[in-house]
């Protein structure tokens, strides 16, 4: 079974909030990532749901900021998130963007070199951390959720999609809906994926829909005063794809909210409630 070095751990309503680091077989380098537990889970095992963050965030951004974890103790759900890339692999150029290598590892395993070595987050939540939260924690395997923000809300969707079987619920918060069509997309999947845009479609969430993947029922809640929304996001690309296909897609646009967990904790009570429905 996997060491786990657990790096702090906090009381925090009723349950436990920790942190923790181990070497992972999948990106061969030590990984970090986060777990709530509520108090429900000194009894029984009980549902999961995985928070993908964003670009330049870490395992500590979502349970600092998103304020996720008084509503996870009163549904009774756990929290697991984690970094959002390797770090310190020595790559030339890894830390030189704040969009594109360390902080930015777009949730897939990257086939071109250098990245294919280390860069395996798909991989890694899938199967390696997945299995760490079912063997060392009071998680139930059948009842497991996932949601994001912004390339963490493009992550989940993207995974949900690909990942039936592993993930029953899915929520994001200004997802990156189209990643083929945007700047912060493009650059990622050129390097990460090499040239072929046949290859992007399988880490497009626009494009899976537009292909035949399905998922259950998708909330998503996106700020109108969000900097990134004309440039990078794309709702409306997701939204048609969702209607021609006859995905069911809430689709919940707020004025007044930009791109920061200000608005992510903002509508974090409605995105637990809609997993809790899912998995309770
Ligand atoms: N560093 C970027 C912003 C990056 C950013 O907004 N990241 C979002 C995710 S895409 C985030 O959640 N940042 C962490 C935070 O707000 O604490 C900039 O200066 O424009």
């Amino acid at each position: 079974m996997t060491v786990l070095e657990t790096r702090s751990q906090h009381g925090c309503f009723d349950g436990i909030q920790s942190y923790y680091q181990h070497s992972s077989e999948t990106i061969g380098l030590p990984m970090r990532f986060s777990v709530y537990q509520p108090p429900q889970a000194r009894s029984q095992r009980i549902p999961v749901l995985f928070f993908l963050a964003g670009l330049t965030c870490t395992e500590e951004t979502f349970m600092i900021k998103a304020g996720a974890q008084r509503y996870a103790a009163e549904y009774g759900l756990m929290l697991v998130s984690m970094d959002t890339s390797p770090r310190q692999t020595g790559i030339a150029g890894e830390t030189d963007d704040w969009d594109f290598g360390a902080g930015a590892g777009f949730y897939l395993d990257a086939t071109e070199q250098p990245w294919s070595t280390y860069y395996r987050m798909e991989s890694y939540i899938t199967q390696e951390l997945r299995q760490i939260i079912i063997d060392q924690f009071p998680a139930d395997p059948n009842r497991i959720g996932i949601f994001g923000h912004s390339m963490g809300g493009h992550g989940a969707l993207t995974l949900a999609l690909r990942y039936p079987d592993l993930f029953r619920s899915v929520s994001a918060f200004a997802p990156i809906c189209a990643p083929m069509q945007c700047p912060w997309g493009q650059k990622a999947f050129r390097h990460y994926l090499g040239e072929d845009q046949q290859n992007w479609r399988q880490h497009d969430a626009t494009a899976l829909i537009e292909d035949g993947r399905r998922i259950p029922d998708l909330l998503i809640d996106q700020g109108l005063d969000d900097q990134f929304l004309a440039q990078q996001l794309y709702p409306e690309a997701l939204e048609k794809a969702c209607r021609e296909a006859e995905q069911k897609l809430t689709l919940r646009f707020h004025s007044g909210y930009d791109h920061s967990y200000y608005f992510i904790s903002t509508f974090m009570s409605d995105h637990l409630k809609h997993h809790r429905d899912a998995l309770l």
